[in-house]
Order: C-alpha cells, then sequence, then structure tokens
C-alpha cells in the first residue's frame, strides 16, 4: 500500500510511472508542471471544451465538433489527426514532444479542447471567458470495461497485467489514471443546465447520432450548415468509419497492442454484462448509491439503463 504524501490517503493499487496531483492518481503524460499550467491557461470566449471522464467517447466527440465548427471541412479532418486538430490540455507526450497546452495556445480560434481533468483542476479562467463546454457521459459500467482494455492493450499504463476483478477493484477505488470516475463527475455534473454547457450522453449518440449531432450543431451555433452536411458529418463519425480512419483511430499515441484491444474497440452500449459478474454488479450498484448520495442531484443510474433497454 503506498502513501501519499501530506494527503492520509493509501493508494492500494499504484503502478509504475504514476503520481499523485491534489489526491488524484495521472501517470507520467500529464506531469505536474502541466497540471500546474493548466490553472494558468488562457481560456477564450470561442473555445470550445470537451470534458469527459476517460473512455466516455472522447474522440468521438471531438470529431463531431470539429467538423461542426470549420464547416464539415473534411479535407482539413483528412490531413491530420484529430488529436492535434483538438489538443488534449493536460497531455505532454515525450515521443511526440507535444503538449496539448502548447498546441492549443498556437491555435486559432476556434479552438477544440479535450481534458479528463475534474472541475477543480480546470484553467481559472473557465467561469470568467465563459467558453462552450461540452461533457460527455457514459454508464460507469461501461467506461470501466473501455477502461480495462485501454490498460490492458497500452504499455503507456503502467505495463498493467492484471484481471477484471482487479481493475474493477481499481476504478471503484478511483486508483486509475485521472481518478475517480465518481468524483469527476460529482464535480461536473451540478452545472447541468447552466449557460455555455451542454450534457451529452453517449448512449443517446448511439441510438440517434444525427439528432444529437443537430442538437450540438445548434448549440454550436453552426446554423448555417445544410441537412446534407450534418448528415455527411454524422456518417463520418459513425464506430465504423471512425475505425477505419487513421485520423481518428491513433493507436501510435498509446503505443497500444491493437492484437490485444484496439482503441476503437466495440463502441456499443451495454458490453458490461460481458465483464461483470451478478455479485459485480450488485456490489457496483450499491456504490453507486453510496457514493453518489453525497452529490445533491445525482444522475440517477436508471438514466443509463433506459437507454440501454430502449
Ligand atoms: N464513432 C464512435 N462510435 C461509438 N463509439 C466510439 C466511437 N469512437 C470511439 N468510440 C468508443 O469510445 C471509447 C473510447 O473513448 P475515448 O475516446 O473517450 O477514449 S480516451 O479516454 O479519449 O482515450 C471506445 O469504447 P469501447 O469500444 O467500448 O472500448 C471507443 O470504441
Amino acid at each position: 500500500m503506498t502513501k501519499v504524501p501530506g494527503s492520509g490517503k493509501k493508494f492500494s493499487h499504484m503502478l509504475p510511472g504514476q503520481h499523485v496531483y491534489h489526491g488524484i492518481l495521472f501517470f507520467g503524460f500529464s506531469p505536474p508542471d502541466t497540471l500546474e499550467a493548466v490553472r494558468e491557461f488562457g481560456v477564450r470566449g470561442e473555445d470550445v471544451f470537451i470534458v469527459t471522464y476517460p473512455k466516455a467517447g472522447t474522440t468521438w466527440m471531438q470529431e463531431i465538433v470539429w467538423l461542426l465548427l470549420n464547416d464539415a471541412d473534411f479535407a482539413g479532418a483528412a490531413a491530420s489527426p484529430v488529436y492535434m486538430r483538438s489538443p488534449f490540455l493536460e497531455f505532454k507526450d515525450d515521443v511526440l514532444k507535444e503538449v496539448g497546452l502548447d498546441i492549443a495556445e498556437a491555435m486559432p480560434s476556434p479552438r477544440v479542447i479535450k481534458t479528463h481533468l475534474p472541475l477543480k483542476l480546470m484553467p481559472k479562467q473557465l467561469f470568467e471567458k465563459k467558453p462552450k463546454v461540452i461533457v460527455l457521459f457514459r454508464n460507469p459500467k461501461d467506461v470501466c470495461c473501455s477502461y480495462y482494455n485501454f490498460y490492458r492493450s497500452s504499455s503507456s499504463f503502467g505495463d498493467f497485467q492484471g484481471e477484471w476483478p482487479q481493475f474493477l477493484d481499481m476504478f471503484m477505488e478511483g486508483h486509475v489514471d485521472h481518478g475517480s470516475w465518481f468524483d469527476f463527475t460529482k464535480s461536473w455534473w451540478p452545472l447541468n443546465g447552466s449557460d455555455n454547457f451542454r450534457f451529452v450522453f453517449y448512449e443517446d449518440l448511439k441510438m440517434n447520432l444525427l439528432e444529437e449531432v443537430k442538437k450540438l450543431a445548434l448549440f454550436l451555433g453552426k446554423t448555417d450548415l445544410s441537412p446534407e452536411m450534418l448528415t455527411k458529418i454524422s456518417d463520418h463519425c459513425s464506430f465504423e468509419s471512425m475505425k477505419t480512419n487513421p485520423m481518428t483511430n491513433h493507436e501510435d499515441v498509446y503505443s497500444i497492442d491493437s492484437s490485444v484491444s484496439p482503441l476503437l474497440r466495440k463502441g456499443t452500449v451495454g458490453d458490461w454484462k460481458n465483464h461483470f459478474t451478478v455479485q459485480q454488479n450488485e456490489d457496483f450498484d450499491r456504490e453507486y448509491k453510496e457514493k453518489m448520495s453525497e452529490c445533491s442531484s445525482p444522475i440517477p443510474f436508471k438514466y443509463f439503463i433506459e437507454k440501454e433497454d430502449e
């Protein structure tokens, strides 16, 4: 068991290469100096932030929003990977020598900026500059399965060799990169309904992508895009299309071994049923209620299940 200096908090599952920042576990590609710099990041009113817990469908939303803001510029989207067009704020890649912050700073507006940070670690100017913020949620059981397969396939994640029950434990404890899903969710969900904020569910994107693309276009003020263009964006962002597109299926960044599990793996709703035992599912439901009860207006878990059953 590793004790976190000064916090009194114990991390039972620390993997090589992880560090703790403000009580949250991160790998080396979000080092403390980058996380410090994020707080001072110069936000612009024209920015669009895509806020997600890892594995909620971030890349999907980045591609949709980038195309909407750039008038369906498919040639531009084919010319560079989505992570260069839509920088990952707190990400520093030693191989590419790229820091999301630097890419973002050098970019013209409007910028589409990805982050997995909880509210307390966001740039200080977030509320002052009033950028648009899209917060995307996904059933945490599916998030956990996707994250587990990602950890297994990527050597950048502490060379994780564990099995599903161990990962589930890590997830429930928040001992994974970017910390607890529950803490992340509790930090953002109370902003649902605020001006400039739009909350979206992965399950809704799956159910009717075109409808969600239309709603996002309205939110972003892109009322000039024709119905044909919106349909083209929706088609371009289907799972099958993004999986075969090297600009969105960028497995090189995290050294992913796709023979273990690809980055765009299944892209489905309800894959958790292939991972959880009955007991694990009951334990999860109980802990969800307990952990979310601290939230004044928690997302009812029913929401995810209803989407699944439809
Ligand atoms: N177009 C489209 N349609 C449906 N699903 C999609 C799509 N693009 C990405 N995905 C799925 O999103 C999961 C990866 O999540 P993220 O992009 O958030 O990962 S990351 O944290 O930013 O690395 C991962 O989920 P799983 O397949 O369940 O592992 C991806 O397959």
